[in-house]
């Protein structure tokens, strides 16, 4: 093709009025939908109000246009749900998490599986009957691994020690229980494979987790160029399979000719990958290169939604107990007395019994300070109760501000830290409900969170009752806002050894 400089303005021009059309197009709002918020700049729309005021200005338009209401944000139209409309998204199929994470998180270019909805579905049953339904068998196993972890991670503080949280510590910590429960007691002893769970959210997050700039033009736009690199062959995560995939093999290996020689005496392992090798669909007689894929991917999935958000949560636990002294005393007595009753080895029983540790989780938990997250993807124009409809594709944000702070549910001061609120109304950390939608709700609700919440409750008991713990400020740590996410603060935490 015939190419000059005077074709450059045709090619901006074409450019800009097919950008055009597109943005007039994308903003036709239909009859029923939701309130749109007026904003003064076109195509910028409510980005800036969004990205650097997010928790005020979403509470003000919550206030003036109901719940829900649009908002015009990176190039696209987004319903933002509140406290009154939320459960009704959560509760229907026709609203999906997976889709709508697609372009901003597009794991599915590393572990192909995902892109099969049975996978998803697979990973949820295994994560109900491998893990919830055997939480109390892994009790002892969990507490010895988080044991192994605080040591490693925070060790001895004969003189108080600052513990830099930001780095990867935490999450190896979470990891190392992850670790033992997905692929077995042998694996755990291998630090390369605790590493490889540990980073390889982290890793793969740096790749793609830019802001969604390019959405402006379109979100397909954006999350081509991000994975860009992915699809060249540059794809440095793909080391932490790798780790695993030759420190599996011959694990898988051992046990099927365990099986076979062994026969009825074979003693089944506890953990997720013998789960998997007893189920029709896993079956087989050899450990092919495409069967260790296969389990491998799942694996990943799994740890993908466990380890980087319990350890955010953990670390964020920490930073809460750390600058609320008028609660250390009450909370490390319940702490103490738990452990003398267990002598040192925690069952489930005694987890259950760390109620005040458990409602004041759940405060932590529901005042992480996330303005909106879960986004779902409408998948068929749907009609919500009041008559309002949400069309085909649109992307519904989850006001988790307005959940968590409203007032009918946590009284005129929903903002202020309530430890034993959880404890008064008899709610548990991991139970969810139309005010507390840190794990979701409906049928989609998280499947992992009687395990997250366990980890964390076990791993936070052993750390107080070992170890006196401050800010380096010895006040409250602020959180790192950006934008409508959050993450713990990066201060660090000083642990000095409790005197025995
Ligand atoms: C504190 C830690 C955790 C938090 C805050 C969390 C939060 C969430 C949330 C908000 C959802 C979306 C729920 C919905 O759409 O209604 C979810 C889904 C999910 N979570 Fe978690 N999660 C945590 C830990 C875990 C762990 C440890 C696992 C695995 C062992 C896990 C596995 C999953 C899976 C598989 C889904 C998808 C469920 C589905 O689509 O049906 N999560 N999680």
């Amino acid at each position: 093709m015939y190419f000059s400089f005077e074709t450059i303005p045709a090619f901006v021009w074409a450019f800009v009025t097919t950008y055009v059309i597109y943005w007039i197009k994308n903003l036709r709002i239909s009859r029923n939908e939701p309130p749109m918020v007026p904003y003064k700049f076109p195509i910028i729309g409510h980005t800036l109000d969004y990205l650097f005021n997010a928790d005020k200005f979403l509470a003000e338009c919550r206030q003036k246009y109901g719940d829900p209401f649009n908002l015009y944000v990176f190039g696209q139209v987004t319903t933002i749900a509140g406290n009154e409309i939320a459960h009704e998204i959560f509760r229907t199929d026709t609203f999906s998490m997976t889709s709508a994470t697609r372009d901003t998180f597009p794991l599915y270019l590393i572990i192909k599986s995902l892109d099969d909805p049975e996978t998803i579905e697979r990973m949820i049953k295994t994560i109900r009957e491998g893990i919830t339904t055997k939480l109390s068998l892994y009790t002892g196993r969990m507490q010895k691994q988080l044991m192994i972890a605080i040591n490693k991670e925070i060790g001895d503080c004969s003189d108080p020690k600052l513990v830099i949280t930001a780095k990867e510590n935490f999450s190896r910590m979470v990891s190392r229980p992850v670790t033992d429960v997905l692929v077995g007691q042998e694996m755990s002893k291998n630090e390369d494979v605790i590493k490889a769970f540990a980073d390889f959210t982290k890793d793969f997050t740096a790749i793609v987790g830019l802001p969604p700039i390019l959405s402006f033009i379109h979100p397909k736009v954006h999350s081509h160029v991000i994975t860009l690199p992915l699809r060249f062959g540059w794809n440095p995560i793909a080391k932490h399979i790798i780790t695993v995939k030759k420190n599996l093999k011959p694990v898988l290996e051992k046990r099927l000719k365990d099986k076979k020689i062994l026969g009825d005496k074979y003693e089944p392992p506890l953990d997720i990958i013998e789960y998997l090798m007893n189920k029709p669909e896993y079956e087989t007689k050899v450990i092919t290169d495409d069967y260790l894929n296969e389990i491998c991917e799942l694996i990943f999935i799994i740890v993908v939604a466990s380890i980087h958000t319990t350890s955010r949560h953990l670390t964020s636990a920490l930073y809460d107990f750390a600058g609320r002294p008028e609660l250390w005393d009450d909370i490390y007595e319940e702490q103490v007395r738990i452990d003398k009753e267990c002598n040192g080895e925690l069952t489930s029983q005694h987890i259950n019994k760390m109620v005040k540790l458990d409602s004041f989780l759940r405060e932590s938990l529901r005042t992480f300070d996330a303005v909106t997250a879960v986004p779902h993807r409408c998948l068929e124009t749907f009609t919500l109760k009041n008559g309002m409809t949400i069309p085909k594709g649109r992307i519904v944000q989850t006001s988790l501000m307005d959940i968590h702070y409203n007032t009918t549910a946590y009284g005129p001061e929903p903002r202020s830290f309530l430890p034993y609120h959880g404890l008064e109304n008899n709610f548990s950390a991991s139970r969810t409900d139309k005010n507390y939608f840190i794990f979701g709700s409906g049928r989609h609700a998280c499947p992992g969170r009687f395990f997250a919440v366990n980890e964390i409750k076990i791993c936070m008991h052993k750390i107080i009752l070992n170890y006196h713990i401050k800010t380096p400020s010895g006040k409250i740590e602020k959180k790192v806002q950006v934008g409508p996410f959050v993450s713990p603060p990066v201060a660090g935490l000083i642990f000095e050894n409790r005197k025995k």
